[in-house]
């Protein structure tokens, strides 16, 4: 079918073509059909929505479709069917839990990368994962293909560093404060981040708050040989563009299959040419991996992976039995790590976590001696050289280097939960915790989030304050409100936990 282009002025947040009701029948096309367009060389996937607000002759193209390719308005094109990809066949033999061999993994990859497999096959994907996981060959496979479908980056710096958290954990706003840490040492550190898969801010989202966090490769390259750091979203590069791709359906489902999670960090590691990798896995009650020993096997993977990669990883298991810092969602973890960097002071947790993290790093990178790493981080931050090296980052990615904590807006409407009996604090609950912030509307609401006023093991009275919610609407605070009333995520204990009598 030939038609003319007409581009409409919407974003649909999925790749949409628009056709007229008669049109779709002459062409045997229904609702949500998998559609090629056609124009010259360039073929570009989409799905149908049939609408007469589209004339006979024409195919309406949302911005969505223009980031695929740069369609004019008035374009002919030739439109198809699109079929049914033989990957979705794949897809289904990892439901039934079998193993997938390479060339199956590289059909699955390319055809998201393609946009040839629509949102409801790429969740079915993800699921299968969650369900039935992947060996380490499948993993090894899935990390390959989603790094070179993607573009590689080459800096010549060498030797390159690199820090990732598995995530899971609120308010982990720790590789903030490590990557100028690192940096400030002399060492290069790539930095790329995603944005929030299960948690309320991801690092991406946090440093989108006072830097620009989309750039090309180039700007990169750029960046990283001019101050030897970045502080970028992964997501914007067409580095392992999979990943941000199956990281939506991730963040939908607030799931992240153990096999695509090793597949999407170490696929961002490999693409960036990184030598020297960090792994932090957050280990604890409410997080991904809940015992140490799950968190020995997993490291184990993340170094065994690096290995088939020629990338040498070491792992950090890291507390995370409750959140790190005081602060969770995206303008108040960005005011809490800007603190951090002025001052070189902060809640325990986040300058212990960053500390111990960049000690690790120095010492990898040969620039701090066995077991003296740590020390030399907490030097490099207490002297501002950090807050100094965070200055040209800031400054190198778009943003004000001389932005104060303060500048940083945060949500207006608050409502602060106090302390209804006095006693200990004996729990607090990441997962609630999550839920409230992202209630009152983080990531996307950058101002929304929690401010947390006590940590496991402090004493309170009754009336004392626990932590405020921050939220950009009213009808956002509300929801919280009445999330928090139910999660109850702050558990106050006395000594006697429990009287026991007549049983
Ligand atoms: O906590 P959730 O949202 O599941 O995991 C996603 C977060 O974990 C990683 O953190 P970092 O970039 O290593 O600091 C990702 O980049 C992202 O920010
Ligand atoms: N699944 C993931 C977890 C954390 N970081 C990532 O980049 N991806």
């Amino acid at each position: 079918m030939k038609v003319k282009v007409r581009i409409l002025d919407m974003y649909s947040g999925r790749y949409s073509i628009f056709i007229n009701e008669k049109e779709a029948k002459k062409a045997k096309l229904h609702p949500d059909d998998l559609v090629k367009l056609e124009a010259g060389k360039k073929t570009v996937y989409g799905s149908v929505v049939i609408s007469n607000l589209i004339k006979e002759g024409e195919i309406g193209v949302s911005k969505d479709i223009l980031q695929l390719h740069n369609f004019s308005d008035g374009e002919i094109v030739t439109v198809v069917p699109g079929g049914t990809p033989e990957s979705v066949r794949y897809i289904k033999k990892k439901m039934m839990g079998e193993k997938l061999r390479k060339v199956e993994i590289d059909a699955i990859i390319k055809d998201i990368v393609d946009r040839k497999l629509r949102d409801i096959e790429i969740s079915s994907f993800v699921t299968s994962l969650e369900i039935n996981g992947l060996d380490m060959d499948e993993i090894a496979a899935l990390t390959i293909a989603m790094a070179e479908t993607g573009d590689m980056l080459d800096i010549d710096r060498k030797p390159i560093m690199d820090v990732h958290s598995i995530g899971g954990v609120p308010g982990n706003k720790t590789n903030i404060l490590v990557v100028p840490i690192v940096a400030a040492a002399g060492l290069t550190i790539p930095k790329t981040s995603s944005r929030a898969i299960t948690s309320a801010a991801g690092t991406a989202d946090v440093v989108e708050v006072f830097a620009e966090v989309s750039f090309s490769l180039d700007e990169i390259k750029r960046i990283v040989e001019k101050i030897g750091a970045c502080l970028v979203w992964g997501g914007a590069l067409n580095l392992a563009p999979a990943d941000d791709i199956t990281i939506k359906s991730e963040r939908a489902l607030s799931i992240d299959p153990t096999g695509l999670m090793l597949a999407s960090i170490m696929s961002k590691k490999y693409a960036m040419g990184s030598q020297y990798v960090l792994i932090d896995i957050p280990t604890g009650k409410g997080v991904k991996v809940g015992t140490v020993d799950e968190a020995r096997s997993l490291a184990r993977d993340f170094i065994e992976l690096g290995k088939r990669l020629g990338q040498y990883v070491e792992v950090a298991i890291t507390y995370g039995g409750q959140p790190i810092g005081h602060t969770v969602g995206p303008a108040l973890e960005a005011r809490e790590a800007l603190q951090a960097l002025m001052t070189g002071k902060g809640p325990g947790s986040l300058i212990e976590k960053a500390t111990g993290l960049a000690g690790i790093l120095l010492e990898m990178g040969g620039v701090a001696p066995a077991g003296m790493g740590k020390k030399m981080a907490r030097e490099i931050l207490e002297s501002g050289k950090a807050y100094q090296k965070m200055r040209e980052i800031i400054e190198e990615q778009g943003g004000n280097p001389d932005i104060k904590p303060d500048d940083i807006l945060i949500g207006a409407k608050t409502y602060t939960f106090t302390a209804p009996t006095s006693g200990y604090i004996t729990s607090i609950d990441n997962k609630a915790i999550t839920g409230i912030a992202r209630a009152a509307g983080a990531p996307e609401d950058k101002g929304a989030g929690i401010e947390l006023y006590v940590k496991v093991g402090e004493k309170v009275k009754e009336g004392d304050p626990l932590f405020t919610i921050y939220a950009e609407s009213e009808v956002r605070l509300d929801q919280a409100i009445v999330f928090a009333r139910r999660a109850e995520p702050i558990r106050i204990e006395g000594m006697v936990l429990q009287r026991i009598g007549n049983i």
